[in-house]
């Protein structure tokens, strides 16, 4: 396997009123491709800070990140927007989806933008939507779709340019438990079809039981990780072992 993700001693530092916080104080991590990463560690402990510092969104104060090899400090400006494009693709707790486009425009957007000729848009559309089950919600709008329907709309669409990574912040954290099955499910699948390279942040167990490795920060630094070796079941107690031993939250099992 390669490495789609390397940092090297990554700090970020916020400064207000004097006061310096150190979000992430001095992460060495690898992901490599087709991975399916979990993020996990108590609130405050830094895991958006660092999901935004891998997905570009923001810029360490310190410290190398790089994506196949590439230090991405080296990117900026329309670079930086065509590298995020081309490689990563978002999914957020609350969607983000445009109310005033139906489902196949919602996911065809990242297609078009790249200028993507009509007749692949509908290929393509039409192979994820069956795989997430959508192919016959794509004439509708998000209003007339559920919270675990929407978020399939929204990873269908992060999918949709075949990105090399899929980063996720809480991805279930507004699903009811057989919505947040559904998805990870299909997140599994497509980790597995395609081998994408996966990444979620969050506090949830039975989430967190669908990776097949969960690193835990604290206070900004990397306290442990943990692999999948058994079943999904064992690998959630573990998991849970873990986050009570961190004073962490939990979730009702599987
Ligand atoms: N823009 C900012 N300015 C100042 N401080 C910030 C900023 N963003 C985050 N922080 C601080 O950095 C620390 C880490 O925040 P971060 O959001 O990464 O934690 P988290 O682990 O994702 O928390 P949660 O689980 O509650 O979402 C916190 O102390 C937070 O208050």
């Amino acid at each position: 396997m390669s490495k789609v993700i390397e940092t090297k001693g990554i700090k970020k530092v916020y400064t207000s009123k004097g006061m310096e916080t150190f979000a992430v104080n001095g992460i060495d991590m690898d992901i490599e491709e087709g991975e399916f990463v979990g993020i996990m560690g108590p609130s405050g402990s830094g895991k958006t800070t660092l999901l935004n510092l891998i997905s570009t969104i923001d810029q360490p104060t310190e410290g190398v990140i790089t994506f196949k090899g590439i230090d991405l400090a080296t990117m900026k400006g329309k670079k930086l927007a065509q590298f995020r494009r081309e490689n990563i693709g978002f999914l957020f707790q609350d969607f983000n989806l445009l109310n005033n486009l139906s489902v196949m425009d919602n996911i065809a957007l990242p297609l078009v933008l790249a200028g993507t000729r009509v007749s692949v848009v509908k290929d393509k559309i039409n192979e994820l939507t069956a795989f997430f089950g959508l192919t016959d919600h794509l004439q509708k709008y998000p209003y007339q779709l559920s919270g675990g329907q929407k978020q399939r709309v929204a990873a269908t669409r992060a999918l949709i340019t075949k990105p090399s990574m899929i980063l996720a912040d809480e991805p279930t954290g507004a699903l009811d438990s057989k919505s947040a099955t559904e998805l990870l499910e299909s997140l599994g699948k497509t980790n597995k079809k395609f081998g994408s390279t996966i990444v979620i942040v969050t506090h949830d167990g039975f989430t967190a039981s669908y990776c097949d490795r969960i690193i835990f920060i604290q206070d900004g630094q990397v306290l442990t990780e943990l692999k999948k070796e058994g079943s999904r079941k064992d690998f959630y107690q573990k998991v849970i072992e873990q986050l009570a031993r961190m004073g962490g939250e939990n979730h009702e099992c599987c």
